[in-house]
């Protein structure tokens, strides 16, 4: 049995107007870290709210730890722990009063399951009676994360939690999931970061409601059909605008400081890359071929769904 299971499920907003949710089916298997990766607005919230029994699916069916996310929705409450995209904290409440009404209302203790959380509490113990407003975005995080683990939950709910939070933060957030994962809890994980991608069992690719892609980092980059080149120059919106524009060249957008591109004829690519730079002759060009990221194969998963 899968920690948690959709099968087609669907969600629509504002009567049926906005397509939140697209027939989105999947698994997460038990003990796994499993990465929900894509844009704002791509639907990551409205899933996890389903699974969370936040909210009701329009169509399909889901379970978490085999109970219907609908029919047995009081027991799933108990099952999980869900820390929210928006903190879930009560600003006014002190570290350790945080703490103490989470473990509270589900009938628990801080003492009960403090072997959890200890890793992860003992780097705001410092801060325990300082309300949770006046805490910085990782020890919020911090701490968002000990009440979602208080009562011990099988799965694991964490909708963005690296979203504004420095990268050293995200950095110590990551390796306390892999420390988690260790103690048997199934993880199920948001983010628009596509470099957190890779710090995943497995992830699901997701945009505009539809999943593009389901399989572990390795094998979705592994899956990237064409050989990739990263190029520059000197004016940078020419190039792009260039080769965008010629006819060998099948896909090509800004990647950080270099455009990537890929050509429609992939067997000769090193003499077609010559050839555009024969064409165009931009200054201060440079190329090389370059391996492809969860970045690229988002971008041409996007490509292929779009009509
Ligand atoms: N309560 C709502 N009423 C109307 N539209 C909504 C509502 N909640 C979400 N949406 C819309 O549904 C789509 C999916 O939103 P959702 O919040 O699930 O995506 P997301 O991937 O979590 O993105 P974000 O990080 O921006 O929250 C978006 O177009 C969003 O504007």
């Amino acid at each position: 049995m899968p920690a948690v299971s959709l099968q087609h499920i669907s969600k629509t907003y504002n009567k049926g107007t906005v397509k939140a949710v697209n027939s989105v089916s999947f698994d997460v298997n038990k003990g796994e870290l499993f990465g929900l990766i894509g844009p704002d607005g791509a639907g990551k919230t409205t899933i996890f709210r389903i699974l969370t029994t936040v909210l009701l699916p329009d169509q399909g069916e889901a379970t978490v730890e085999g109970l219907d996310v609908v029919k047995d929705f009081k027991t799933i409450r108990r099952k999980v722990g869900y820390m929210p995209g928006k903190f879930s904290l009560y600003q006014d409440l002190t570290v350790s009063e945080n703490l103490t009404f989470f473990a509270t209302i589900f009938k628990t203790s801080i003492k009960e399951n403090y072997d959890l959380i200890k890793d992860i509490y003992d780097q705001i113990k410092p801060f325990s009676d300082r309300p949770a407003g006046k805490l910085s975005g990782g020890m919020k995080q911090k701490l968002a994360l000990c009440c979602a683990l208080i009562h011990k939950p099988d799965v694991l709910f964490l909708d963005e939690p690296t979203t504004g939070v420095d990268a050293v933060s995200r950095k110590e957030f990551w390796e306390m999931l892999q420390r988690l994962k260790q103690q048997g809890i199934s993880i199920l994980v948001s983010t628009p970061y596509m470099d957190e991608a890779s710090l995943c069992d497995r992830i699901a690719l997701i945009q505009n409601g539809n999943i593009l892609s389901v399989d572990t980092p390795q094998n979705i980059i592994s899956n990237f059909p064409a050989p990739l080149y990263a190029a520059k120059a000197k004016n940078f919106y020419q190039l792009l605008k260039d080769f965008r524009s010629d006819p060998a060249v099948e896909s090509c957008y800004a990647f950080g400081e270099y455009l990537h591109l890929t050509f429609k004829d992939a067997g000769n690519c090193d003499q077609l890359m010559q050839q555009l730079r024969d064409k165009y002759q931009p200054a201060e060009f440079e190329y090389k071929k370059t391996v492809p990221t969860i970045e690229d194969s988002f971008i041409r998963l996007m490509q292929q769904t779009i009509p």
